[in-house]
């Protein structure tokens, strides 16, 4: 499996201008008109051709030495933005995207402009060496059981877990076993259908919708009936997530407490807790005069009370894109989200609380952290449209490890991540002292 970025001049260039001729012929030329902004941005860098043009998106790395960062560049004009001093004094940086001045944070007359505090890009805040760690971890420790990923819907997955299984078949083809569908096994199968996806509409969680959720039926989804078996070697590729913390009920896109809290990696939480205890919030939410609700800003608190508890590591192919979407399933509505880019860059998008407004293209690269925070950041429109293929850095190739055991050791996950992009995103469920279990009045 090789990435390609098709450069003008170029053989593949021309053919792929070709085909997009003949593609595009009869395509009507209003196709846009019913886009929301956030739609039209989103087809804007999908797009495989012509490739996007990247000037509009705001790369923070141009403002380091931008010598090493390869063929997709943003520009570190391409948006209005503050730095923020950090409490860590150790050289990392962390800017935020200012409200415009003297205005409350939604407008009705103009949401083209308007984006809610409270978002933080910490550039290569994670170190090389904390990257390849949290590489090593997604794939060898944690995509598996008990942390459900999207395949154990589907599969009967190897108990070692499909990349430690996946090791084995590399070395030894002989190895790469059929991995079988769970209908085989299973009694209850999905039926095949032909309409499109249902899109499941959840109700915000808070305090007050908490028994509610929490007693909602959440029945184990039914494996597919025409899944294949199929080898160790693809399945890896088709790994799409894997649950951290909390386990996550997709059907009814709402936590399933009956579960068990789960497990947070030690130093996954400790990056986390780095990130949200290194920024001075007064700095971000000091300034804005957004609603908290009936308890008022937390942001004053957060160096004591925030503490992960549940995430999703997402796993990304080149082609792979994540639509628009909320994050509300959280009961803590304000409290940080923490997401760590490795791997493949990716142009991330995030609008407010409408699809209606413009949203903000943001080039992430690998080490960098988002912090989503406050009330209306966290429950802001954001997606990704754009996994920037060819652009997996030097300190994640093998070539950068001058022991020949340690670069041979790295092999396996420079392939993968050759056409890969892993994003690790914590979140904070409960606020805390609230108790999940305890017995409140009806
Ligand atoms: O991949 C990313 O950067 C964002 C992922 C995300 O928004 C999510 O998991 O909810
Ligand atoms: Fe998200």
């Amino acid at each position: 499996m090789t990435s390609s970025i098709l450069l003008p001049d170029t053989k593949e260039y021309r053919k792929a201008h070709k085909q997009y001729l003949k593609a595009t012929k009869n395509r009507p030329k209003d196709i846009d008109h019913d886009w929301t902004p956030f739609r039209a941005a989103e087809k804007k860098f999908k797009a495989r051709f012509p490739p996007p043009d990247l000037s509009s998106v705001l790369d923070l790395a141009c403002l380091r030495d931008n010598s090493q960062l390869g063929y997709w560049k943003g520009s570190p004009d391409a948006v209005e933005f503050v730095q923020i001093p950090l409490k860590t004094e150790d050289g990392r940086k962390a800017y935020t995207i200012p409200q415009i001045p003297g205005t409350p944070h939604l407008f009705a007359d103009q949401p083209k402009f308007k984006h809610p505090p409270g978002l933080i890009v910490l550039p290569s805040f994670v170190s090389e060496q904390k990257q390849r760690d949290l590489v090593k971890w997604s794939l060898a420790e944690h995509a598996k059981q008990p942390n459900d990923t999207n395949l154990d819907i589907h599969y009967v997955l190897p108990k070692e877990g499909l990349w430690n299984a996946w090791l084995k078949a590399r070395d030894n083809p002989e190895q790469d076993a059929l991995v079988l569908p769970k209908a085989l096994v299973s009694e209850v199968v999905e039926k095949p259908s032909s309409g499109p996806r249902q899109l499941v509409n959840n109700e915000p969680a808070s305090p007050e919708t908490f028994d509610t959720i929490s007693t909602t039926p959440k029945p184990p989804p039914p494996p597919s009936s025409t899944i294949q078996p199929t080898p160790v070697s693809s399945l890896i590729y088709k790994m799409r997530w894997a649950n951290i913390g909390w386990f996550y009920h997709w059907g009814t896109k709402q936590y399933d407490f009956s579960k068990g809290p789960g497990t947070i990696d030690d130093e996954l939480r400790s990056v986390c807790h780095e990130a949200v205890r290194s920024v001075q919030w007064k700095d971000v939410h000091g300034p804005s005069s957004a609603d908290w609700g009936p308890n008022g800003p937390d942001w004053e608190t957060w160096d004591e009370t925030y503490e992960c508890d549940a995430g999703i590591v997402n796993f990304y192919q080149e082609k792979d894109t994540l639509m628009a979407h909320v994050d509300r399933s959280e009961v803590c509505a304000t409290s940080p989200l923490v997401s760590i880019s490795l791997g493949n860059a990716a142009v991330f998008l995030i609008g407010s609380l409408t699809r209606d407004t413009e949203p903000i293209p943001i080039l992430l690269r690998s080490g960098d952290a988002v912090i989503m925070s406050g009330p209306s950041c966290r429950r802001a429109y954001h997606g990704v449209p754009r996994i920037l293929e060819g652009s997996l850095p030097p300190h994640l190739k093998s070539s950068a490890f001058e022991d020949d055991a340690l670069a041979r050791e790295w092999q396996p996950y420079e392939e993968y991540l050759s056409t890969t992009r892993i994003n690790v995103n914590v979140r904070q469920v409960f606020p805390k002292g609230f108790d999940p279990f305890a017995k409140r009045s009806p």
